[in-house]
């Protein structure tokens, strides 16, 4: 069982004990895997891999490739869903203010330390060692002699030699001159410019997206929006008033990426308007000074663990899109965004161009579960109540009740009944050590034009959450709670878990369910 001989990183630990092999377990981790899908990860074959190991959430970066490439890898998940078995939600993520170098020609571009290269807003000129046309005209009004900018690869993982810092030396019009700090070859089909701590003038939602949004968006019904360059609250109720526009995006979740010091210094009001947070490490990173970010990362997944908020950390094992083991403090990094608190984990280069997609999920996924092991559930427990304080709200008292009655009498899974999702999440916000089967029963529901169920969304958006296992019940079985439809959908969830492996005989499970108008948490003993 997952949660039997627990280990406490607070208490001594038998150095032996460490040395004892894992027992395999049904769920990979509780943590979430989401990868972002590309040229070396969009193969049926290989995305069916990508699933077993563990991966549920797949990204599809709009800052690269068109929408007719990312529906082929978007049809391919969908046929990889169906014959896996398994559920995978779907992420499009947008280009936001980002600046890209314009390199129409993809000529590789030589740049020497100590020349000088011009950044300029012309995109009729060409790429060369002299000059990079960007897509951005107020970099000039922008920087200042001295300021930083680092151009690298989509992606960088940092070991490659396709990065480069420029220092800024003279402003002309609306050019920049700069002076070449390292050598570098740019060779690669998009290059990325991030200029220290300054404002871009640039809308977080961009024609682009907008229209990426309308069209893929819709036609594919995305589970989650990943708001690139989130950097105030208002970016987030715009991107939220855009979807409510379209149909049924108006129940996408939005996640704000925080990629740089002007979304960290709102990150409050930025929480309370998103429905999650994307810790956009790799961006952040070039930002902050280095021995900032832990702190960032710290900080924001404590935030986003109070508020009950899917907290997801971004570039954790870069090393590995070229190897197929990761780097040490790597693996230690990934462990501890675990013990942080952290939901889900996203790959970047690692699936999309890496050479090891597959085994980046598993590797990743043992590592988040040997974590989740030694996780300090009591004492977050602790601290979550009373951050939360009293009175609670009676379905935060019933969560947090059933997480508690779980692990006093050491059930193996918490079964939760949810329509809306909303009684799982807060659930799953408590940390239990034990997977959380979340029955969602769907609910007719009408637009004026046509009726469908509801429930659809709320089973996929539940694969980001750290602990929550979607199971999406029949819609023949109506929503309203009778004992006899909820006899009916527990055993249902019961056969679910016992054919996975999760609820063996004898087991202990708690039930989180609605009994007429009463919510009740029951603990059931399972015969065999
Ligand atoms: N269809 C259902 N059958 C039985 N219990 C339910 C059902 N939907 C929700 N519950 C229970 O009702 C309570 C409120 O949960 P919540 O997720 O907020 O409900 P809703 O989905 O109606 O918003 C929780 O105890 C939950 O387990
Ligand atoms: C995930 C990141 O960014 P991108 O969306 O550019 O991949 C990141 O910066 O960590
Ligand atoms: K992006
Ligand atoms: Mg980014």
């Amino acid at each position: 069982m997952m949660h039997s001989n627990h280990l406490l990183l607070e208490e001594p630990i038998r150095m032996a004990t460490i040395l004892e092999p894992s027992k395999a377990n049904f769920f990979a981790a509780m943590t979430k895997i989401v990868g972002t899908l590309g040229p070396r990860s969009r193969s049926v074959e290989v995305i069916s891999s990508c699933l077993k190991a563990g991966m549920s959430v797949a990204r599809f970066d709009f800052s690269w490739g068109d929408a007719e490439y990312h529906q082929e890898t978007l049809e391919n998940l969908k046929a990889a869903v169906r014959s896996s078995k398994k559920l995978c939600a779907v992420m499009l993520d947008t280009v936001g203010a980002e600046l890209q170098v314009v390199n129409k020609s993809e000529k590789a571009i030589t740049l020497k330390a100590d020349d000088k290269v011009i950044l300029t807003p012309d995109q009729g000129q060409e790429a060369s060692s002299e000059v990079l046309p960007i897509n951005f005209a107020g970099l000039a009004k922008a920087v200042k002699k001295g300021d930083t900018i680092f151009v690298g690869q989509y992606l960088f993982t940092g070991s490659e030699t396709t990065s480069v810092w420029l220092e800024v030396d003279e402003v002309k019009g609306d050019d920049v001159v700069c002076v070449i700090k390292n050598s570098a070859t740019l060779a690669g089909s998009l290059f990325t410019l991030h200029a220290s701590q300054i404002h871009i003038d640039l809308p977080t939602l961009s024609e682009k997206d907008k229209e990426v949004i309308s069209s893929w968006g819709v036609q594919n019904k995305i589970d989650f929006l990943s708001l690139s360059y989130a950097r105030h609250a208002e970016d987030v109720r715009e991107a939220r008033d855009f979807l409510s526009k379209h149909g049924d995006l108006s129940q996408t979740q939005i996640f704000a990426k925080i990629e740089n010091v002007e979304g960290l210094t709102h990150f409050d009001e930025i929480l309370q308007e998103a429905d999650g947070i994307i810790l956009s490490r790799g961006n952040l990173g070039i930002d902050l000074p280095p021995e900032k970010v832990f702190l960032f990362q710290k900080s924001a997944v404590y935030k986003c663990n109070m508020a009950g908020k899917p907290a997801v950390v971004t570039r954790v094992v870069d090393s590995m899109t070229d190897n197929l083991r990761p780097t040490r403090a790597e693996a230690t990094d990934v462990a501890n965004a675990v013990l942080d608190g952290c939901d889900a984990i996203l790959l970047g280069a690692e699936t999309l161009r890496g050479l090891y997609p597959v085994e980046t999920i598993s590797t990743v996924g043992r590592i988040c579960a040997e974590a989740e092991k030694v996780f300090n559930q009591d004492q977050y427990f602790k601290r979550t109540v009373k951050f939360v304080g009293e009175p609670m709200s009676h379905l935060e008292s019933i969560a947090s009740s059933a997480v508690r009655a779980a692990l006093k009498v050491k059930a193996s899974v918490i079964i939760c009944f949810t329509s809306s999702g909303r009684a799982a999440r807060l659930i799953a916000k408590y940390r239990p050590t034990m997977p959380v089967l979340s029955v969602v029963i769907p609910r007719l529901k009408t637009n004026q034009l046509k009726w469908s169920f509801s429930g659809a969304f709320e089973a996929r958006q539940s694969l980001i959450v750290r602990g929550l296992f979607p199971l999406l019940a029949d819609p023949r079985h109506p929503a309203e709670s009778t004992n006899a439809t909820n006899e009916s959908v527990l055993k249902v969830a019961l056969d679910h878990g016992k054919a996975s492996g999760v609820i063996k005989s004898h087991d202990r499970v708690v039930v989180c369910q609605k009994v007429g108008d009463a919510s009740v948490v029951k603990i059931i003993e399972l015969e065999d």
